[in-house]
């Protein structure tokens, strides 16, 4: 009703403006101010307000306009008591509710004893692109309305509030983003549909509950906490604030697990990028000014994302003839870059998204690939500068296998530490299939029961590299000395 009414007056004093632009012409200029000066005051009897708009997203700009976005949180906040038609969004699991103001409500918000109505507006405007089907496109805006005599003290202090407020509200309620890249040809003309869609990011795993050895742990824990305290050092010596981290090992070895602890340790956001749904290297460098600062840039398994030297591919094909002998870690990196073939990212793309020009836009980021083969990966890819650190995430040591036990059985010692020491020496077993034995699969299964299924993996794993390594002798003998 207020709304109403006052969008109702607003027409008025906007068509009387509208009349007095037209006839004003015609006046001769002696009589013009001073006819001009009753017809203002006429404006301000009939709509002694101003209205300031705020829009979602500003003219040809990609990103959402910060203002918006902090006025829609200082609004969530303070409205949600006021207004009448509202808006939910569930949170953390269906327990806790977030309440909007709902689109055209007003809501009135005093600021030293001045009144502020704020209405949500949307506008739907309509484009045909030539050949295409009608795509609707929506605005979204809040308008302010004030009485006119107030606009100092609105424009001076009372937006500085609201913008500063909506920040403060942002940090206090920030749930961490877990993104992933929609497919390129889903975000069509005029849409203003993020490149990138979101849920929320729970990911358990910490660096205490990371099974690896404890000195390189302590040296990772140090270098990402440097980052992120050295703001002022990277602009001092001229680079963009980012870093580059290559997560290299077998499978099963903790590599997605440490992006997660990595991601609850800054309290970044995570930006999982599927090379496979981007189209080429335009689109690519539009995922990355969507991204927003604080956050890690992830690309799993690098190798199998891209096409990276002519030589790989050519192996890859002579290894097509021979499928039965083939690794199977390798094979799922072909059957991975099989499925990619719709991509034309290049690797030269690629490494402009690493380090070009465009991504020095937004700051605090951490550039994540993993990888199962380092030997696989093109230099220019690896070296220092663009992945500025190498970590290699490897088979479970005894140290390992202690935060193993800690986490899932909350043992710190047993007599049967010391066979399992022995074992793990002597042979490879990743963290995830000693996982598998710890994590307890019955309300009966004890700690003892646990630790001897776990003996008996490693010694049946080490049984079968024994006969894999006399295998692998015998093929050599067969094979005689001109196969190398
Ligand atoms: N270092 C580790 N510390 C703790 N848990 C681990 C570790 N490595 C593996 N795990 C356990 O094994 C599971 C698989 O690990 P993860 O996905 O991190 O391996 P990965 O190295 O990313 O494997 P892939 O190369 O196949 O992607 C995890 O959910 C976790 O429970
Ligand atoms: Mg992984």
């Amino acid at each position: 009703m207020i709304g109403d009414a006052m969008t109702n007056l607003g027409s008025v004093a906007a068509g009387l403006m509208f009349l007095w632009t037209i006839f004003s012409g015609w006046l001769p200029t002696q009589f013009r101010d001073h006819v001009e000066q009753y017809v203002h005051r006429v404006r301000d009897y009939v709509y002694p307000y101003i209205d300031i708009t705020f829009h979602e997203y500003e003219g040809d700009e990609i990103e959402r306009s910060k203002a918006y976005a902090a006025i829609e949180r200082f609004l969530s906040t303070n409205s949600s008591d006021r207004a009448n038609r509202l808006r939910a969004k569930v949170f953390n699991d269906n327990e806790s509710v977030v309440l909007s103001m709902d689109e055209n409500v007003v809501v009135i918000d005093d600021f030293q004893d001045i009144k502020i109505w704020w209405t949500s507006k949307k506008n739907i405007l309509q484009h045909q692109p030539l050949y295409s089907k009608r795509v609707d496109e929506e605005k979204r805006y809040y308008k302010l309305t004030c009485r006119r005599e107030h606009r100092d003290t609105i424009k001076n202090a009372y937006l500085q509030h609201v913008l500063h407020e909506g920040k403060a509200i942002a940090v206090r309620t920030r749930q961490r983003k877990l993104y992933t890249n929609n497919k390129s040809e889903n975000i069509g003309y005029g849409n203003r549909r993020s490149m990138w869609s979101h849920i929320i990011f729970e990911h358990p795993s910490t660096f205490d509950t990371l099974a690896m050895d404890p000195v390189k742990k302590e040296v990772i824990l140090d270098d990402l906490r440097t980052f992120s305290e050295s703001k002022d050092y990277y602009k001092k010596v001229g680079k963009s604030w980012k870093r580059g981290y290559l997560l290299h090992g077998p499978p099963g070895t903790g590599k997605s697990s440490m992006i997660a602890a990595m991601a609850n340790l800054l309290e970044y956001d995570i930006y999982d990028l599927e090379l496979s749904s981007v189209k080429d290297n335009t689109d690519l460098r539009k995922l990355l000014i969507e991204t927003s600062s604080k956050s890690i840039i992830v690309i799993e398994d690098i190798d199998c994302s891209l096409d990276l030297t002519g030589q790989r591919k050519k192996k890859n094909e002579e290894n097509k003839d021979d499928d039965e002998t083939i690794d199977p870690i390798l094979k799922k990196a072909q059957e991975e870059k099989e499925k990619n073939k719709g991509s034309e990212v290049t690797l030269s793309g690629l490494l402009n998204f690493v380090d070009g020009l465009w991504s020095a836009c937004g700051s605090e980021r951490l550039i994540v690939f993993t990888t199962n083969f380092l030997d696989k990966l093109d230099v220019a890819l690896t070296r220092r500068g663009r992945m500025d650190m190498h970590i290699e995430l490897s088979y479970c040591c005894f140290e390992a296998f202690k935060v193993l036990a800690k986490n899932y059985m909350d043992l710190e010692s047993h007599e049967l530490f010391g066979i399992i020491s022995g074992l793990l020496k002597e042979t490879n077993i990743t963290p995830a299939d000693v996982a598998e034995d710890l994590i307890r699969k019955s309300a009966k299964q004890d700690v003892e029961s646990c630790l001897k299924n776990l003996i008996n993996s490693l010694k049946k794993a080490k049984e079968e590299a024994r006969l894999k390594a006399v295998k692998d002798a015998r093929m050599k003998d067969e094979a005689g000395p001109s196969s190398c």
